[in-house]
């Protein structure tokens, strides 16, 4: 099967790691690829590592550039995408790199994003559970947040199996720059990030916490509250998630380390792209930078009664692009794994 996508904000982070993946992807032809300000310019003068796509010229980001394709990625600001998708064909697969689509509750999405809610679309999450049967012939998918990425890989086998507190959720995520977009230049100039971490969003403000909120919600079956924290990180990429909640006891005692371990390895043995990590090894950023992977571990803090999680992915591969692409691929019915790095880069 051979499909035709279309990708804008193709000058962006974002659409350029779509456009990395799509160019190794063996059933796509990559259509039309548009930008806003950068319009008219050489993709190679924006996005210099895309050798093979270096001559290509961006086009405008309109509904008649993107339209027939089969598949249309948007990586474009909130607001601007769900504007352009409510104008494409029902028949072209649009997949949405940004939050437009995410939140199930207006209400928190109004809160948070502060403009009207443009509705929900499956979540482009397969390693939760339901969720891989849920995006099986989608036409329109939600790509989740980075940071909602890494911490409800976290924690979801915790919820899915009844074996954590609702209420006593705490995530604390160190993030890469590029997170932040291409244009978000004031605060993430080099001498202002290097050799520097600092927190932002604190106290509850960040707009994926709802996000987060709502995916361990579904996962646990009743409301989880939590309290998030991200911090940036001085990476150009990558995500580090530390997640901890309180372990609920089962009929009376304790659970043990080895009973939450199993829950783990229950809910990720067989997927391709999530890893258990062995025990006593913990994840870096560094091993799964430009590969679609997120890797963790847990321990028990027995002292606390909480378990501690640890989760890395690349924001712009499983947090962004890659998770994308990976939801186009089940939702065309093709190889869950097509065009997506199976090994990341070192040193
Ligand atoms: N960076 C990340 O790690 C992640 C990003 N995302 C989401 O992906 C989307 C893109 O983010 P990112 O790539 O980081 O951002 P960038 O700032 O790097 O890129 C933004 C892109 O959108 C284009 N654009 C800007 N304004 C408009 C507009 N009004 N109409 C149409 N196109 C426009 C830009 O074009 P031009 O350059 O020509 O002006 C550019 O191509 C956002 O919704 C973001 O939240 C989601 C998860 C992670
Ligand atoms: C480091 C950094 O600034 N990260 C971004 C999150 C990137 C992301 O996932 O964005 P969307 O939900 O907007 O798609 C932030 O905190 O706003």
């Amino acid at each position: 099967m051979t499909i035709s996508v279309a990708v804008s904000g193709a000058s962006g982070y974002a659409g350029g790691e779509v456009l990395r993946l799509l160019a190794n992807h063996p059933n796509v032809t990559i259509g039309a690829i548009t930008a806003h300000s950068n319009a008219g310019s050489r993709l190679g003068e924006l996005q210099p590592h895309l050798h093979g796509l270096a001559s290509r010229i961006l086009e405008d980001t309109t509904v008649e550039n993107l339209a027939g394709h089969d598949v249309v990625f948007l990586a474009l600001p909130h607001g601007a995408s769900a504007e352009i998708a409510a104008q494409l064909p029902e028949g072209t697969m649009v997949i949405d790199a940004g939050a437009d689509h995410r939140l199930q509750d207006a209400a928190a999405w109004e809160k948070f994003y502060g403009s009207a809610h443009a509705g929900t679309w499956p979540y482009g999450l397969p390693e939760l559970p339901g969720q891989r049967e849920a995006l099986k012939g989608a036409t329109r998918i939600a790509v989740p947040g980075c940071y909602p990425t890494s911490s409800l890989l976290a924690l979801a086998p915790g919820f899915a199996s009844n074996l954590l507190q609702a209420d006593d959720v705490v995530i604390v995520s160190a993030s890469g720059t590029s997170g932040a977009g291409k244009a978000a230049k004031v605060n993430l100039i080099g001498s202002e990030v290097m050799g520097s971490m600092s927190p932002y969003g604190v106290g509850g403000g960040h707009r994926h916490t709802p996000e987060i909120e709502q995916g361990l919600s579904n996962a646990a079956g009743e409301p989880v509250t939590v309290s998030f924290t991200p911090t940036l990180a001085p990476m150009s990429r990558g995500i580090l998630t530390t997640a901890t909640a309180k372990v609920r006891p089962q009929a009376g005692r304790s659970v043990t380390a080895s009973e939450l371990r199993q829950a783990w390895a229950d809910a990720y043995d067989d997927e391709p792209f999530v890893h258990l990590l062995p025990e006593g090894q913990w994840p870096s950023t560094k091993s799964v930078q430009g590969s679609n992977h997120a890797v963790m571990q847990l321990a028990f803090d027995a002292h606390t009664g909480r378990v501690i999680v640890t989760c890395a992915i690349d924001n712009l591969t499983k947090g962004t692009a890659g998770g994308a692409v990976q939801s186009m691929n089940i939702a065309l019915g093709l190889d869950e794994t097509a065009g997506l790095n199976l090994q990341g880069v070192a040193p």
